[in-house]
Formats: C-alpha cells, structure tokens, sequence
C-alpha cells in the first residue's frame, strides 16, 4: 500500500499542503480530486521525490519509500516529458532499457501498448507530429512500460477524446487488477465517478473527504425515488407516502417523491403499496453524485 502521512509542504508563508493523509490502496483505484491549488500536483511531486515535503512521509508497505521503490514507480508528470523529436517506438523502447528491460521485452512491451492505445500506425513518427492527444496517449504508455508497482498519474485524462478515453481506461483496470495502487487526479468528475473505488477530495491543502465513493455517499444510499402515474399516464399522487411511519419524505410533487427510509429492507413494502396503489412509473435507490459530494466537502 502506498500512504501519505501528514504531508504539509509551505512555499514562503504559503501552505500548499497542510497534514494531508491518505492511502491509496492495491487493487483498488483512487481518484484525486480538489479546485484548482488545492494542491494535488504538489502530492503528486512528494510521493514522486521531486519536491521534499516540509513535514511529513510517504510510505510504501508500511515503510518509509525510498528512490528505489520511486524508480518501479510509473509516473505522468503535470509538465510532460518526453523527446519531441524522436520517434514514439524509440523512446518508449528507451524507457523500458532506462527501467532494466532487455532490447526484446521492451520492444514487445512497446509495441503491445501503442497497439492498445492505438497509435502502432504511428509508430515510427516523431513525437511532436503527434496531436496532443495523441503525445498524451504515449506519455500514458511510457508510465506503463515497465510494469509499475504503482501509478501515480496527474490529469491523465486531460485532452483525451472519448475512445483514448476508453483504452487507457481498460489498462489502468488490467493494473488495478493485477493489485497495482493507481492514484490519478482529475477534473473529470463524471469520469472520476465512473472510475474510482477510492476518492481523495483536497481543499486549499487539507484533505476534506477521503474513503470509498460508496461511503461518501456516491453510491445508493437509504434515499429512494418513487414515480407514480395515473391511469392514461396522468401523472399519479404519491403523497400518501407522508402518512408511511419510518417513511421521511423529503419532496414530493405530484407523483414523484424523494424519501428516506429510517430501516434497511423496507423499500420492499413501500414497492408493494405503491403498486396497490397505481403503476409504478419508477422506484429506485438515489445516487447522490460525486459533484454534489465534492460541492459539499469543498464549500
Ligand atoms: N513551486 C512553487 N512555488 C510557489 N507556490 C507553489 C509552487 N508549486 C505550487 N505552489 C502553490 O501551491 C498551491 C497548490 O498547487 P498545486 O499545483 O499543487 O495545485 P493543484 O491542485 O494541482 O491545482 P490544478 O488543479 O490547478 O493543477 C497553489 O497555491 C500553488 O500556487
């Protein structure tokens, strides 16, 4: 497991980070998300040794995490890095020979990852005739090329239409799945949402929500929603709902409501009446979305 224990990092009287702390948990991806300065890239820079913390650890399997373990690290930097002018299968090859691949694993590997991103077609091309998207995508590849122990990935999404979107996706699954802790940061809540097991929300610095998307309220919960229609799809009355015990309406008009159940298990119930009652339009948990959780703990 990769943690971050009481990071705080201050330029001049300025406190980026203040005792920030977290894990990010094998097997599972975490998101990281937080305004703009909230201080993500400065976490990211830390966990990486590009930046010393002012106070604080980074630890990796309950140690402190030293160049070496950095080195196994794969790692996409806010300012990308790579050679413009060489070709794309040459510096991805580099990279794995820098990592300690032979001259064949690292070209199998090359060549298996621009195939899943989609660029063999390009191989031979010089970085910087490459869209950005494009550069992004191999910018991706040269943090997987050696099988890393863990992702740390600033804005990987960033610039990617839908498709490269999808691609990267599925690798960074293979290496949660193959019990690689993958960190990224976004703006991208719709795709963090999609993604994460795990999410960190930063706030000028401090950690303000950090744990499971289900816990932190992205998953169903004990609010449900319940559309009712009349006969000839008038719009039914579900206001009778108000008279339930145990039942909490939080709004109703017409026939739909939004209530909370004060215990598990009851929603069966409540189906059955409402089916009593007239057709049953819609009923289901409410998700609260993870934009509503990051307004929340960020006001
Ligand atoms: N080298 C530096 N010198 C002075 N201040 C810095 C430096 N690096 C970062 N900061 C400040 O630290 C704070 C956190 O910045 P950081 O880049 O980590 O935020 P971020 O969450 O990554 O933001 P964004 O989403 O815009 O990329 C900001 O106020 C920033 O101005």
């Amino acid at each position: 497991m990769l943690s971050v224990a009481g990071l705080t990092r201050r330029f001049g009287d300025h406190v980026a980070l203040d005792d920030v702390t977290f894990d990010v948990v094998p097997g599972r991806m975490t998101g990281f998300v937080g305004a703009n300065g909230a201080g993500k890239t400065t976490t990211m820079r830390i966990i990486l040794g590009v930046l010393a913390p002012t106070s604080g650890e980074v630890h990796w399997h309950g140690r402190a995490l030293t160049a070496a373990d950095r080195r196994d690290f794969g790692y996409m930097p806010e300012e990308r890095g790579l050679y413009p002018k060489m070709k794309i299968r040459d510096q991805l090859v580099f990279f794995g020979r820098l990592h300690g691949q032979g001259g064949s694993r690292a070209l199998d590997r090359t060549n298996l990852l621009l195939d899943r991103l989609g660029l063999i077609e390009r191989a031979d091309d010089a970085l910087e005739t490459l869209s950005l998207g494009n550069q992004q995508r191999v910018q991706i590849a040269a943090a997987l090329i050696h099988q890393p122990a863990a992702l740390v990935l600033d804005e990987p999404f960033s610039g990617l239409d839908p498709l490269a979107v999808d691609s990267m996706v599925d690798l960074l699954r293979e290496e949660v799945s193959a019990e690689v802790p993958v960190l990224f940061s976004s703006h991208q809540l719709d795709l963090v949402e999609r993604l994460c097991d795990d999410l960190v929300v930063l706030s000028a610095g401090k950690v303000v929500a950090a744990g499971p998307v289900a816990e932190l309220g992205g998953g169903p919960g004990s609010t449900y929603r319940l559309v009712m229609g009349g006969a000839d799809a008038t719009p039914g009355d579900a206001g009778w709902l108000r008279d339930v015990p145990g039942v909490v309406v939080r709004d109703v008009a017409g026939g739909t409501a939004l209530f909370d159940l004060a215990h598990p298990g009851q929603e069966q119930e409540i189906l059955r009446q409402a089916i009593s009652r007239g057709p049953v339009l819609e009923f289901a948990p409410e998700r609260v979305a993870l934009s509503d959780i990051f307004r929340e703990a960020t006001r």
